[in-house]
């Protein structure tokens, strides 16, 4: 194995045959650089390089409380983005997604923001939408990784890798939607709480207004994301940042002149808030906290903690385990195999009560029919014996209809012989005067 350390006198050597080398055509190592497996780092820088990086950032906080503005500080961009209103009737969830670039590294970043969010008179379930994103991400990749195949190299994972928490500079505690949210995603997100618009703040207040939010968060058992120390070369600093949170933030993509200098600053009639001067603000401990040193970190943690609580709970809930209940491990295929019978025996009891039902359904129709049946030859009978009745009413008044007919005609045929003769005697006695 070659070493960088190579002597004058070797390396006139080693020239000798480099240029021997190169005039037999033959590939040849040049002097300069690394050797060996003490490569292996530029590989996977390169490689990173290549492929360029994604972060994706989610900003919780009330409307108007400077998230956008952050942001555009934090990436030194101006990422367009619409105000928005007071009057949404729930949370909602605004996802962009930017590709930024800073000399030749690239970054995909998603940023999702809360619009609405403090605005409803009943904020009870304002975390509700917050906590369904985050989850329908893991459940995204999940479904991604359980596929036969699977295409993680195109794959947009978009999981949250960091939350960023805006408290609003009250100065006084934190509200009961920030505990109710923080609670609720504390175990799903890495959240880094921020104090918004720390400019409207005294530098005192500030003071007390972070411990008494630190304080508030270890007793309603918060979790927020605990800046790493396992590794030696960021352990010092991660260790003094906690001392530092809530970061007190300020935001502004304005440039205003301070003394020769043009700084990125918030201009007041008393003077100018400098955004990257840790004197004015915490924004410098977060952009380096955030993006220089713990960016691996945050989406590490998402993955092996937060996306793998989401997983073991999700896979316990469908019924898969490692280990049965004789605490010995249990092979996929006997949990899938035991899972169909389950399935199968399910199907079968769900069959066997669904045909009872359509039984008792048929019976109860039969009975239904039978009932209506009766009924209409009840109906029938009693319509026949009416109208035999009827029947019997009208050959009764027929007959009596005949008869005086008969008695009309013969009382007729006698009026008419008594006519007849009264007119014939009528005759004789006219004849007999004459
Ligand atoms: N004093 C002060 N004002 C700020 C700060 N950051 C932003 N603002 C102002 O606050 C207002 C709202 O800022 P945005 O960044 O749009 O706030 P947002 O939370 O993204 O707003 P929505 O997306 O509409 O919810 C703007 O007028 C900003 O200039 C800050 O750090 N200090």
């Amino acid at each position: 194995m070659f070493s960088n350390d190579i002597s004058y006198s070797n390396q006139n050597i080693f020239t000798y045959f480099f240029f021997k080398q190169k005039e037999d055509n033959i590939r040849c190592l040049t002097m300069f650089g690394h050797f060996g497996f003490e490569c292996l780092p530029h590989q996977l820088v390169n490689r990173s390089i290549q492929q360029g990086f994604s972060f994706n950032l989610l900003c919780v906080g009330e409307t108007g409380i400077g998230k956008s503005t952050l942001i555009n500080t934090l990436f030194n961009t101006n990422l367009k983005d619409k105000k928005s209103s007071h009057f949404y009737p729930n949370v909602e969830l605004k996802i962009q997604t930017y590709d930024l670039q800073e000399s030749n590294v690239q970054l995909k970043l998603t940023v999702v923001k809360t619009v609405g969010y403090g605005d409803q008179i009943n904020k009870e379930a304002s975390y509700q939408p917050i906590v369904d994103y985050i989850d329908a991400q893991f459940e995204a990749y999940l479904q991604e990784e359980l596929k036969i195949k699977r295409s993680f190299v195109d794959y947009h994972d978009s999981r949250i890798h960091v939350c960023l928490y805006f408290i609003s500079p009250t100065g006084h505690s934190l509200k009961s939607l920030d505990l109710s949210t923080m609670k609720s995603i504390g175990s799903k997100v890495n959240i880094i709480p921020l104090i918004a618009k720390a400019d409207t703040i005294s530098k005192n207040d500030l003071q007390k207004f972070k411990c008494k939010i630190m304080s508030e968060l270890v007793s309603n058992d918060i979790q927020i994301y605990q800046f790493p120390t396992y590794d030696e070369t960021t352990a010092q600093v991660n260790t003094s940042m906690k001392g530092h949170l809530p970061f007190a933030v300020a935001g502004s993509t304005d440039e205003v002149k301070v003394g020769k200098r043009m700084v990125r600053g918030r201009q007041y009639p008393w003077g100018v808030i400098q955004v990257e001067n840790e004197n004015h603000c915490d924004f410098v401990k977060l952009r380096d906290m955030l993006l220089c040193t713990n960016m691996e970190d945050l989406k590490e943690q998402t993955h092996t903690l937060h996306y793998e609580r989401y997983r073991c709970c999700k896979l316990q809930r469908i019924g898969f385990t490692d280990v049965g209940p004789d605490n010995q491990p249990v092979s996929f295929q006997e949990i899938y195999e035991v899972k169909r019978q389950e399935f199968y025996d399910q199907c079968q009891r769900e069959e066997e009560v669904l045909k009872q039902k359509f039984m008792q359904r048929v019976k109860e129709k039969e009975i239904t029919f039978k009932e209506t049946e009766k009924e209409l030859q009840d109906k029938f009978e009693q319509l026949k014996r009416v109208q035999q009745e009827e029947t019997i009413k009208l050959e009764e008044e027929k007959r009596q209809l005949e008869e005086e007919i008969i008695n009309f005609y013969k009382m007729k045929s006698g009026s008419e012989t008594f006519q007849t003769q009264g007119c014939t005697s009528i005759k004789k006695d006219k004849e007999r005067k004459k």
